[in-house]
C-alpha cells in the first residue's frame, strides 16, 4: 500500500512532513501541487500517471492542507476529515436557485472517501470532526455566501480548495481517497486578522504524527 498525499503548497508539504520523521518515503510521498481544484486536479493526476508509468502505482490519495470550518462545528486548529468530499459550486444557477450537477444529470459532486482510509484516519485522529468537506473556487467571504452555502450543503464541516479536484484524479486512476484539513478560520465574513494559519500547519504537524506511522502497517 503506497500513499501520496497531496497539498496546495509547500508550507502544508512542509508541515505535513515535520510530522513524518522515521516514515518509509517509500510507503508515504507528501507533494504540493497548487492552490484550487484545477491545480490539485491536474497536479495529482500527473503523479499518479508518472508512478504508474515507473511500475509504482499508489493504491491512496489524501488531500491535506488548511480549511475553512464552520464555527459552530469545528474550532481554529481542530481536524477535519472528511466523509465526503463536495464541488460545492459544480452545477448550474438558476432563477430558482442554484441546482447541483447530480440533479442535472451529468456526473456527481460528491466523493464518498475511502471507508478503510477513513477509518483509519479515524482511528489515529481521535480529535477529528468528521464530515463533508467542500471543494470551492472562491473562499467564502461574506455572510450571505456563508449561509448561501449552508442551505446547499446543511451537514458541510469545512471548506478548502482542492479536495474535489484530488478526488477526480483519485478517481481516473481507480485509487482510495481521502481529505484531511486543519482548520485556519472560520468561514464568514472575510477578516484576513483572524486566521491562524501557524496554528493549523501545526496540527498539519501533529495528525502526520499521528497517522503516518500507521501507514502501509
Ligand atoms: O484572503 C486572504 O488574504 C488570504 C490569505 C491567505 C490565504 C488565503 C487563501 O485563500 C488560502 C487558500 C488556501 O487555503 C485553503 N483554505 C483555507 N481556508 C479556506 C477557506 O475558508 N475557504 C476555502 N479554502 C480555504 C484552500 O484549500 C487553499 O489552498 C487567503
Amino acid at each position: 500500500m503506497t500513499t501520496l498525499v497531496v497539498t496546495a503548497v509547500e508550507a502544508e508539504a512542509d508541515a505535513f512532513r515535520a510530522g513524518l520523521s522515521g516514515i518509509d518515503p517509500e510507503l508515504l510521498t507528501v507533494a504540493a501541487v497548487g492552490v484550487g481544484p484545477a491545480a490539485a486536479a491536474a497536479g495529482t493526476a500527473r503523479l499518479l500517471a508518472l508512478a504508474e508509468g515507473r511500475g509504482s502505482a499508489y493504491t491512496r490519495v489524501v488531500s491535506v492542507g488548511i480549511g475553512g470550518g464552520f464555527a459552530d462545528r469545528t474550532e481554529l486548529g481542530g481536524l477535519v476529515v472528511a466523509a465526503r468530499s463536495i464541488i460545492a459550486d459544480l452545477g448550474a444557477d438558476a432563477p430558482d436557485g442554484f441546482i447541483p450537477i447530480d440533479e442535472l444529470g451529468f456526473g456527481s459532486a460528491i466523493t464518498t472517501a475511502d471507508a478503510a482510509l477513513l477509518a483509519e484516519l479515524v482511528a489515529a485522529l481521535p480529535g477529528a470532526e468528521i464530515g463533508d468537506i467542500l471543494t470551492v473556487s472562491t473562499v467564502t467571504g461574506t455572510a450571505a455566501g456563508t449561509a448561501e452555502v449552508r442551505r446547499r450543503w446543511p451537514d458541510a464541516v469545512a471548506e478548502a480548495m482542492e479536495g474535489g479536484g484530488v478526488a477526480a484524479a483519485a478517481a481516473g486512476a481507480g485509487i482510495a481517497f481521502g481529505e484531511l484539513r486543519a482548520i485556519s478560520n472560520a468561514i464568514g465574513p472575510r477578516d484576513r486578522g483572524s486566521w491562524r494559519i501557524g496554528a493549523a500547519l501545526s496540527a498539519l504537524t501533529s495528525a502526520a504524527a499521528g497517522w503516518g506511522h500507521t501507514v502501509g502497517r
